[in-house]
């Protein structure tokens, strides 16, 4: 189910366009306005200090803008920037490597942190405290531990779930930062953007439809604009009206709120089927033939923003702003 318009997740077709229109300085970064100031200052300040910045973390849903703003953040330091993943790193020597060929005050940005290997997690730790790599040399009883130091360095760590991160990890970051949904204003403001990137005039209210139906994420933002612009080159005259908008969008099966059909089928079948809930994560998977996961990080994060579900111990229950979308009357114990 990879290929929902609504995905949060990056698909293939984004790829070009991200690259166009990532912003590459904090000015150019809407939105985040608390983490955009903090940050602001903390960079100033090493850069007056000529010292390494302090680790970040960055958590938040996909497509929030943590890995724009790790390039930033190198960016606006003048430093290179080195990205791995947690995944790709499989041994401690792999991370070893890394570290020992940073250059002082570079940024390690490794994404998916939460997804590290427990043994290459051990050697980050005394590499982010000290600075410092412990290596055991020899085998047996005659092994023993070497220090060497690396030069200071940053590492910003990006994770959709920071709960999966240990404390250990955690604590070791000395800016946590959590990236939060955009207003529909910020989203208008990136689309707007977007589009003086690609050279296209958007209209009226164009911006904003296309805003408020992008779940509050600026990678839906620009891939929502991609799509119009494509509908308004072949069934208009290239210009991106609020008329074309609506239409192109209705085509893509995207409503107002920014939900597809499967949104629609999945809050209908916990209506009908299940009483409104509470239902299991697993047992709404099993309804709708997606998985667990992928409802839990992707799609569930804005239905849960926007009201129109609740978590609760005993599972997810369907809000009464659901039922009004949808058109359905709201059951009694809910009113
Ligand atoms: N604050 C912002 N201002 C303008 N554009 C943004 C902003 N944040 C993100 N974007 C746009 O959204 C795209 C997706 O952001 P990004 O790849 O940084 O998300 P992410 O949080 O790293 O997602 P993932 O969890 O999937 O790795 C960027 O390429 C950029 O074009
Ligand atoms: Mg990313």
């Amino acid at each position: 189910m990879e290929d929902r318009i609504i995905s949060t997740n990056l698909m293939m077709e984004d790829q070009a366009v991200e690259f166009s229109l990532r912003p590459r300085y904090l000015a150019e970064y809407i939105g985040q306005t608390r983490i955009k100031e903090n940050l602001q200052i903390y960079i100033e300040a090493a850069k007056m200090r000529k010292e390494a910045l302090d680790h970040v973390l960055l958590y938040g849903p996909p497509g929030l803008g943590k890995t724009t703003l790790a390039n930033i953040i190198a960016n606006e330091l003048g430093v290179t920037l080195r990205t791995t993943s947690g995944p790709a790193i499989e041994r401690p020597g792999d991370l070893a490597a890394l570290l020992t060929n940073l250059q002082e005050g570079d940024v390690l940005f490794i994404d998916e942190i939460h997804r590290l290997h427990r043994t290459v997690e051990e050697v980050l730790y005394p590499a982010m405290e000290d600075f410092a790599l412990d290596i055991m040399i020899g085998k047996g009883p005659s092994a023993r531990s070497v220090r060497l130091d690396l030069p200071p360095f940053t590492l910003i760590g990006a994770t959709t779930r920071a709960g999966l991160l240990s404390a250990p990890l955690r604590d070791r970051f000395g800016v946590v930062s959590r990236l939060e949904f955009y207003s529909v204003d910020e989203l208008s403001y990136i689309v707007s953007r977007g589009a003086d990137i690609f050279g296209i005039e958007i209209i009226g209210d164009a911006a904003d439809e296309i805003a408020l139906r992008s779940r509050g994420t600026p990678r839906i933002a620009n891939r929502l604009l991609k799509r119009v612009r494509d509908y308004a080159q072949v069934r208009g005259d290239g210009l991106i009206t609020s008329d074309i908008t609506s239409e192109a969008l209705q085509m893509l099966q995207v409503d107002p709120m920014g939900l597809d059909q499967i949104d629609h089928k999945m809050l209908r079948a916990m209506i009908t089927s299940f009483r409104g809930g509470p239902v299991g994560l697993d047992t709404i998977a099993a309804t709708i033939g997606e998985e667990s996961q992928t409802i839990e990080d992707v799609y569930e994060p804005y239905l849960l923003q926007i009201g129109y579900l609740q978590r609760t111990p005993r599972g997810r229950i369907v809000a009464p702003a659901a039922y009004h979308h949808l058109g359905l009357p709201i059951p009694e114990d809910l009113r």
